[in-house]
């Protein structure tokens, strides 16, 4: 908690380093919380050095659980930014210093055309942006709808989309839950999926967009045996 004070106050005077520094402080956290919870909760991951290999591209991850938040630390890239909801930056008060000095995007208080900017400029940066299409977590377990906005980046910069796959984190720990039911998770990164590939459709974002669902309705299916 002091040190995160810290890192927030040396945000003000070294802006530009100290994002570096807070994203991968984020993930350092989300290491350890990890490696604690361990025996309960082991992750098993695939691919997990893709988006180090691919810095500056748009991870998007499917949402069970508020597990998913520490889960993405399970992936090796560190220099990561989330884009959010509120309520995160209001209730969270303990991290909001941190997220704010990470300059994560809070995607509900902007407009439309500041989180693209901001988006863009993150790239441009080689950071790697992280977003929840669906929006909030599922309620059934059931993947919910997209939205496109993620896609739409993408296909503005240039760059390529990493599907994160995140399954059986609702079994664990379902949205409302008092405990958790310790299980293995599994995590895979898919294989990039670049805009170009949709250059010729008429809407590409969101010709992008159905190829990825339908990717995570193939492989989360196929695991789970549903
Ligand atoms: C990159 C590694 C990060 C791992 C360390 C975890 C550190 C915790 C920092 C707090 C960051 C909180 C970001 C919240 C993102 C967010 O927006 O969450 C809301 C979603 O749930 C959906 O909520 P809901 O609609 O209520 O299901």
């Amino acid at each position: 908690m002091p040190l995160t004070l810290c890192i927030a106050a040396l945000h003000t005077v070294f802006p530009g380093v100290m994002c570096v520094v807070n994203r991968r402080y984020i993930w350092l956290y989300g290491r350890s919380t990890l490696f604690f919870l361990r025996p309960w909760l082991p992750v098993r991951i695939r691919n997990a050095h893709l988006a180090v290999e691919y810095p500056g591209s748009v991870v998007v991850c499917n949402h069970q659980s508020f597990l998913d938040i520490y889960l993405l630390a399970a992936q090796d890239q560190a220099n990561v930014c989330l884009i959010t909801k509120s309520w995160p930056f209001r209730l969270l008060f303990f991290f909001a210093p941190t997220m704010r000095s990470a300059e994560y995007i809070d995607a509900e208080s902007l407009s439309a055309e500041q989180v693209e900017a901001l988006c863009l400029e993150r790239l441009r940066d080689g950071v790697t942006l992280v977003i929840f299409p669906e929006g909030s977590r599922t309620r059934t377990g059931a993947l919910g709808k997209f939205r496109a906005g993620a896609f739409h980046v993408a296909v503005k910069a240039g760059r390529p989309v990493l599907p994160l796959l995140i399954h059986n984190s609702f079994q664990v720990f379902p949205p409302g839950a008092k405990g958790f039911h310790p299980a293995t998770i599994h995590m895979e990164f898919l294989d990039p999926v670049w805009p170009q590939a949709f250059a010729g459709e008429l809407l590409p974002h969101r010709a992008m967009m159905r190829h990825v669902r339908n990717l995570y309705v193939k492989h989360l299916t196929s695991v789970t045996g549903e």
